[in-house]
């Protein structure tokens, strides 16, 4: 089975916690695309949800598919939000951004009573850290920032390289919210909630993609099924 497929499957186990009256986040990512196709589906046979999407990548597809959108501020508060990860650790903590849509999926994270990680399960991890930590900055002083980033890291006991995102055609990539990213190469994270709270505490870190305490829950789908990290319930 291809990991499209296994991605497909997870979406579709995280379709069957939807309930009529919903107001759900919508994630972003290869993952959380299926997701909402699958969501589209249910719609269109007439199931009631009212969505808030994590991206304009999201937003575009959900509205392609008729799924009523609406946005953080008229529907401040979510019922559930359905996501992919980069990666997840056996405590449900997460590294998301790889698809740079990080800061306003942890807003809707934060604003959801639930949030359930839909993900193949190569994404868990034993110690989070492999795949390169996104974090998004302003461009203003970014070499100031970039020191203090790495300071950061070295405190919380993370050492690594620092790499400015850039699209395929070279130029640097900007975020939805107009932002850059540096993705941190640490090799693995040992000590996740400090490197957290270092990064969050720089003033021109506007968000990273360490995800704790938010997630509830995680399907993750392999070869041999589908395994349930946290309660769905
Ligand atoms: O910024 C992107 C998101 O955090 C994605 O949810 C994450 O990168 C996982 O994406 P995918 O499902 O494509 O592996």
């Amino acid at each position: 089975m291809s990991s499209d497929d296994l991605k497909k499957q997870a979406a579709a186990r995280a379709l069957e916690l939807v309930t009529p009256g919903m107001r759900l986040g919508l994630g972003t990512g290869s993952t959380a695309k299926h997701f909402v196709d699958l969501l589209g589906a249910r719609v269109a046979e007439g199931l009631d949800v009212l969505c808030v999407s994590t991206s304009e990548v999201t937003e575009a597809q959900a509205r392609a598919l008729s799924i009523p959108m609406s946005t953080l501020d008229a529907t401040p508060e979510l019922d559930l939000t359905i996501d992919g990860a980069d990666e997840v650790d056996r405590e449900l903590r997460l590294i998301k951004g790889g698809g740079a849509a990080l800061l306003r999926e942890k807003i809707v994270a934060a604003a959801s009573a639930r949030m359930v990680v839909i993900a193949d399960d190569t994404k868990l991890v034993e110690r989070l850290g492999r795949f390169p930590l996104p974090i998004e900055i302003v461009p203003f002083g970014m070499e100031a920032t970039r020191r203090a980033v790495l300071a950061a890291m070295a405190g919380a006991g993370a050492a690594g390289d620092l790499v400015l995102r850039r699209k395929a055609d070279g130029s640097v990539l900007v975020t939805d919210g107009g932002h850059w990213i540096l993705d941190a190469h640490l090799g693995e994270i040992a000590e996740p909630e400090s490197l957290s709270t270092a990064l969050a505490a720089i003033p021109g870190v506007v968000e990273h993609g360490l995800f704790i305490g938010l997630a509830d829950a995680a399907i993750l789908a392999g070869a041999a099924g589908l395994t349930v990290l946290g309660r769905l319930d």
